[in-house]
C-alpha cells in the first residue's frame, strides 16, 4: 500500500477571479487529507471514505456488469465520495497505462468538506500521488499538480483553476495566474479560521459567477478588480504589511459578496472578526457557506467568533510549508 497526504489551503486573495485568468494567492495550511491506495487483483475500485459522513462508509464498484454501487447511503454522499476519487484514479491509470487496474482506496481527512479549505484538491493530490506510487511511478510535483488540476477541471464541469491543486501539491504560499504557477515567500501570518459548519458546491458557485460575468459588464469589471486587489496584495505580502493585507482582504470579500458567493453566516463571521479588531477578514474558497479567514495576532477574533451565532468552529491555522507528503 502507498499512503500520501496533502494539505488544505486558504485564499488570501483571488478565488473565483482566478478561473478567468486573474492571479490568485492561496496558502497551504496544516490540515491534511491522507489517502491510502492498494492495488487489487481485480479491476474494481473500493473506496473507504472515513470522514464523508459521521461514521464514514465503504463503497465498492467497477467492472462493466456491476451496475450502480449497492450501498446504504444517500445519493449525494455517494456522488461526493466517487467524483474526485474516480477522477484521480483515471489519472493514475492514464499515467501508468494500466487501464484495468483496480484499487482499494482509504481516505481520512481533517479538512471540512466543501468549506473553502480545499478538501477536493487535497484528496485529488494525495490520491494521484499514492496511486501512481503504488504502481511504481513517482511523479514530479509539477506533474502531480497538473494531473490533480485535470481532475478538478472535470469534476467542476470544465471550470477550474490550478490554484488549489498547485498549492496543495507544493505547500506554502503560491501565486497562480492561468497556467503560470509559482511559490511565494510568505511571512508567518496570524490566520484565524471561522467555520459555519456548512458547505457550498464549488461547481455551482463557479457557474453562478460565470453567468453574472456574461450578463453584466460591471460583473466582469468586478472580476477584473479582484485581479487588481491580488496584485496589490502580493506587494503587501512581500513587505509583511499586515494592515494593508487586511484592508485588501476586506475589499476582496466585498467584491466576492457582490458576485453572490457569500452568505449570511459568512458575512456575520467576517463582521465579528472585523469588530474584534482583526486586520481584515474574508470568505475563502468557493463560498456559499463554509469558512472565513481573518488576520489577527491576538486572541480577540477567535474569542469573538466562538460567541458568534452561525459560527460552529474557530481555530488558528498554521501555514504548511510542506505540500504532498509521502508517508508509506
Ligand atoms: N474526506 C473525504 N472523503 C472523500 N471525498 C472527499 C473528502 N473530502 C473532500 N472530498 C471530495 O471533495 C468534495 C468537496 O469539494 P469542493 O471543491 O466542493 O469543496 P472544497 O474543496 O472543500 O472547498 P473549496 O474548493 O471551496 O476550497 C467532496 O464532495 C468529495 O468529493
Ligand atoms: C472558486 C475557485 O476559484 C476556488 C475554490 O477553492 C475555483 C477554482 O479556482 O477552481
Ligand atoms: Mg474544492
Amino acid at each position: 500500500m502507498a499512503v500520501s497526504s496533502a494539505p488544505g489551503k486558504v485564499y488570501l486573495f483571488g478565488e473565483h477571479a482566478v478561473v478567468y485568468g486573474e492571479p490568485a494567492v492561496p496558502c497551504a495550511i496544516e490540515v491534511r487529507a491522507r489517502v491510502g491506495v492498494e492495488r487489487r487483483t481485480d479491476s474494481k475500485l473500493r473506496i473507504h471514505a472515513e470522514d464523508l459522513s459521521l461514521d464514514g462508509f465503504t463503497v465498492e464498484y467497477g467492472g462493466t456488469a456491476d451496475g450502480p454501487p449497492d450501498v446504504d447511503v444517500s445519493e449525494s454522499l455517494l456522488t461526493a465520495a466517487m467524483g474526485y476519487v474516480d477522477g484521480a484514479i483515471e489519472q493514475v491509470r492514464d499515467v501508468t497505462g494500466e487501464e484495468d487496474v483496480g484499487f482499494d482506496v482509504t481516505i481520512e481527512s481533517d479538512i471540512p468538506l466543501g468549506a473553502g479549505l480545499g478538501s477536493s484538491a487535497a484528496v485529488a493530490v494525495a490520491a494521484i500521488d499514492a496511486g501512481t506510487r503504488e504502481l511504481g511511478t513517482t511523479l514530479e510535483v509539477d506533474e502531480l499538480a497538473e494531473r490533480a488540476y485535470q481532475t478538478e477541471y472535470e469534476v467542476q464541469g470544465g471550470q477550474a483553476s490550478r490554484a488549489d491543486t498547485f498549492c496543495s501539491a507544493t505547500g506554502g504560499a503560491v501565486r497562480v495566474e492561468g497556467d503560470n504557477c509559482q511559490s511565494l515567500e510568505s511571512p508567518d501570518l496570524p490566520l484565524v479560521i471561522g467555520f459555519d459548519g456548512g458547505a457550498g458546491d464549488t461547481g455551482e458557485l463557479v457557474a453562478g459567477v460565470r453567468s453574472l460575468r456574461e450578463e453584466y459588464e460591471f460583473a466582469a469589471d468586478t472580476v477584473d478588480a479582484i485581479g487588481d486587489i491580488v496584485r496589490n496584495g502580493e506587494t503587501a505580502l512581500a513587505a509583511g504589511d499586515l494592515e494593508e493585507l487586511g484592508r485588501l482582504m476586506n475589499f476582496n470579500h466585498g467584491l466576492l459578496s457582490a458576485l453572490g458567493v457569500s452568505s449570511r453566516s459568512l458575512d456575520s463571521m467576517v463582521w465579528a472578526a472585523r469588530d474584534a479588531g482583526a486586520a481584515g477578514a474574508k470568505l475563502t474558497g468557493a463560498g456559499g457557506g463554509g469558512c472565513i479567514v481573518a488576520l489577527d495576532p491576538t486572541d480577540e477574533t477567535q474569542t469573538a467568533l466562538s460567541y458568534t451565532p452561525g459560527c460552529a468552529d474557530t481555530f488558528r491555522a498554521e501555514l504548511s510549508e510542506t505540500g504532498v507528503e509521502r508517508l508509506e
